[in-house]
């Protein structure tokens, strides 16, 4: 499927053919109300269209071929705008069209509410929130929701464009499953989290077509800044008719500028340049990012991505590769290494996490213990959570728990006991080398402990360097202890982090950095990080995560790689930098049309204007007919870079303005001088003017 990384072909001769009808289909008044600079141009073209059917009746001291020619034009400028936003507009329908085919309607196998067991058969669009699901290998997964038991593997092609599978299971932070996705090894079950019709998928689709598209305040505050600006030209142009008449009546000489000029003078001095590309360029950035298999839920938040200041990652599964396992079991002077491993088995037959099913893993590796019947025994299970940092059972009286130094020193401390020394050492050692240590205790008594190892990412360290000569401090946030914390922080190269954050410490510091002025992105994947993303301005979940994730952050990364923020700042910084680029050309390349239309259309009445005419152009019905086709031309020419963007590069900012004053500055100044003149001589060459 056409999703996947792969940048899409820019221009198909399908893709032409509809964005040209499209473009006739933009003339409606409604639509072009929606664009101020644009508008204007459109009742110019209206306005010329009614003078010229005028002259073919009423004599004019005009040509009614050059109001026509002008009247052309001034339509083309409007279609040419029109087509901008229509190829733009046209790449995302194709994407949403394969995504379409994805969102097939299946069956799904409801699991009835008593027992969970017997399982009916009913549409995919008939499920609601709450219900659940049994997906078995080779179906497909009727909606979104959260694996509540089983470990599969998922084939998410269809939504990734990815073809390895991936897993997703119950408990981790690896829960959340998407419809239409299929189901390729075992079983799953699952609690159906969105209603048919406000799938994922379908806000995916929403997203790429540009229905959700809203401008954003910076979008709106440009828009009206060029409004503004045509509304001044506007004035000044209106003017200059009884200005030139009273001169015509002072000087005794001349002839007064025409109403066509006067059009044309008005458009060719209005940014039409950037109120035609405007849109493009937004609806380009939000198709970059889903080509980067990056779906964002606004377009405010893909141009916050561009100012990003801070980056906050979590440690686990984010910097390192996440699937902590167990490797070792380091047992306290005194106890044997299988009681150790007995307890820290019990601890974790309920624990559906990645780090407490590996637990179960190594003890049935090393001491043969298997899963055991204790319901007689009447356990309770206490589950993890990163607030507690421990997890564990209470069973025949006895109090098992597994988890964080602290968290399990203070617990033994409650009851008198305490951390012994040799054990504090072991815990540092491992914590030394990034691994996590997990400390096992029976009531008063601490057992030993079990080492978790992870590793940190390859090639994460360059990504870090890129983006911290982007101006961009990352910083690790993790809930692990703050010597294994250090360690995988020097080895992944981070700039600052934070150890032993509870979800409200990841919350606190964000808030914090908000409130120094900063632009804070975040990526999680885990329930925990919901609120921290919820507070994020750039917040990418991972689509991997959970549920709750997914909803807080207003990015989700359908490849799960905590590194895509790099590309996201990227694009983000693309989008402001194409949009400033082709501001600047649009007001410089005005400049050049004051020399080519003045002259012209005062030239009888002020005869030292004529001076103003640099480019000595053929006539005076030349030179405003050729300002006015270098005006419509200059916005095709420009559609490619406001589709594909101005080319980013981590530089620092002051060198990267004085960059694109000087070639899109500078540029815009010059280009129009010399594509004005050659318009005039293509013209006068043609006998056509
Ligand atoms: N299943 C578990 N049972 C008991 N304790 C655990 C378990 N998993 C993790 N811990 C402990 O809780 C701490 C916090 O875990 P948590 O998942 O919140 O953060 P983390 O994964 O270390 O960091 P990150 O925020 O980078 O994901 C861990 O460092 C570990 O000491
Ligand atoms: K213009
Ligand atoms: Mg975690």
């Amino acid at each position: 499927m056409s999703t996947s990384n792969h940048s899409a072909p820019m221009l198909t001769p399908q893709l032409f053919k509809e964005a040209t009808i499209a473009s006739f289909r933009k003339l409606t008044p409604r639509v072009q109300l929606r664009n101020p600079v644009m508008f204007t141009v459109y009742l110019g073209s209206l306005f010329t269209t009614l003078l010229w059917v005028n002259s073919l009746f009423v004599s004019t001291n005009e040509s009614s071929q050059l109001i026509l020619g002008i009247s052309i034009w001034l339509w083309l400028t409007v279609l040419f705008a029109n087509f901008a936003e229509a190829i733009a507009e046209g790449r995302g329908k194709a994407q949403a069209a394969a995504l379409r085919r994805a969102r097939t309607s299946v069956m799904a196998k409801k699991l009835t509410d008593l027992d969970r067991k017997t399982a009916v058969e009913i549409p995919a669009a008939e499920l609601k929130v709450g219900d659940v699901v049994i997906v078995a290998t080779g179906e497909t997964i009727p909606a979104d929701g959260d694996v509540i038991e089983g470990v599969a593997s998922v084939d998410e092609s269809a939504i990734t464009g990815e073809s390895a599978p991936v897993v997703r299971e119950s408990g981790g932070d690896r829960s959340a499953v998407t419809g239409g996705t299929r189901v390729i090894s075992d079983h799953l079950i699952i609690r159906v989290s969105t209603l048919p019709g406000q799938s994922f998928l379908d806000r995916m689709i929403a997203m790429v077509e540009g229905a959700q598209r809203q401008k954003t305040p910076n979008e709106i505050a440009l828009a009206i800044l060029l409004a503004a600006l045509t509304l001044i030209f506007l004035m000044v142009v209106t003017t200059l008719l009884p200005f030139s008449l009273f001169s015509i009546e002072a000087s005794g000489q001349g002839t007064p500028i025409t109403l066509t000029v006067l059009v044309a003078l008005l458009v060719c001095l209005a940014p039409t340049t950037i109120g035609a590309l405007l849109s493009a360029i937004g609806i380009a950035g939000m198709n970059r990012l889903s080509q980067a298999n990056v779906i964002a839920m606004s377009g405010r938040a893909v141009e916050a991505a561009g100012d990003i200041d801070v980056l906050l990652l979590d440690k686990t599964g984010t910097i390192t590769l996440g699937n902590r396992q167990a490797t070792k079991f380091h047992a306290a002077p005194g106890v044997p290494d299988r009681d150790l491993a007995d307890a820290a088995h019990l601890a974790s037959i309920a624990d559906e996490t990645a780090e407490g099913r590996s637990i179960a893993v190594l003890a049935k590796q090393q001491f043969g213990l298997r899963g055991r019947d204790m319901e007689h025994a009447k356990p309770t299970f206490i589950p993890f959570s990163a607030r507690t940092r421990m997890s564990g059972v209470t069973i025949e009286g006895h109090e098992i728990r597994k988890g964080s130094t602290d968290a399990i020193e203070n617990f033994v401390r409650q009851q008198n006991g305490h951390l012994p020394e040799a054990v504090r050492t072991t815990v540092q050692q491992i914590a030394r080398s990034g691994g996590t240590p997990l400390v096992v205790s029976r009531d008063a008594q601490v057992l030993g402990v079990i080492e978790l190892k992870d590793i940190v990412k390859g090639g994460i360290k360059e990504r870090f360097a890129e983006l911290r000569q982007m101006g961009i401090k990352t910083v690790m946030i993790t809930g692990d202890n703050p010597l294994t914390a250090a360690a995988i922080a020097a080895e992944a190269g981070v700039d600052d982090y934070l150890a032993e954050a509870t979800p409200e410490a990841k919350l606190a510091l964000i808030r914090e950095y908000q409130k120094g002025g900063r632009l804070v992105a975040m990526t999680g994947d885990g329930t925990n990080d919901a609120p921290a993303l919820a507070q994020a301005d750039v917040a990418v979940a991972m689509n991997s995560g959970t549920q709750a994730a997914k909803e807080a952050g207003n990015m989700v990364d359908l490849d799960s790689n905590p590194t895509k923020l790099i590309e996201i700042v990227n694009i983000g910084k693309q989008l402001l930098m194409t949009r400033g680029a082709l501001t600047t050309f649009s007001i410089a390349n005005d400049v050049a049309k004051y020399f080519a239309i003045l002259p012209a259309a005062f030239a009888t009445t002020y005869p030292v204007l004529k001076q103003l005419d640099l480019m000595h152009l053929a006539s005076p019905a030349s030179a405003i007919m050729s300002a006015v086709i270098f005006n419509a031309l200059i916005i095709i020419a420009l559609v490619p870079l406001a589709l594909k963007g101005v080319k980013y590069r981590p530089v620092g900012a002051a060198e990267l303005l004085r960059n694109n004053l000087l070639v899109y500055g500078v540029g815009g100044l010059i280009v129009p001088f010399i594509g004005i003149k050659a318009i005039d001589v293509l013209l006068s060459t043609l006998g056509l003017a």
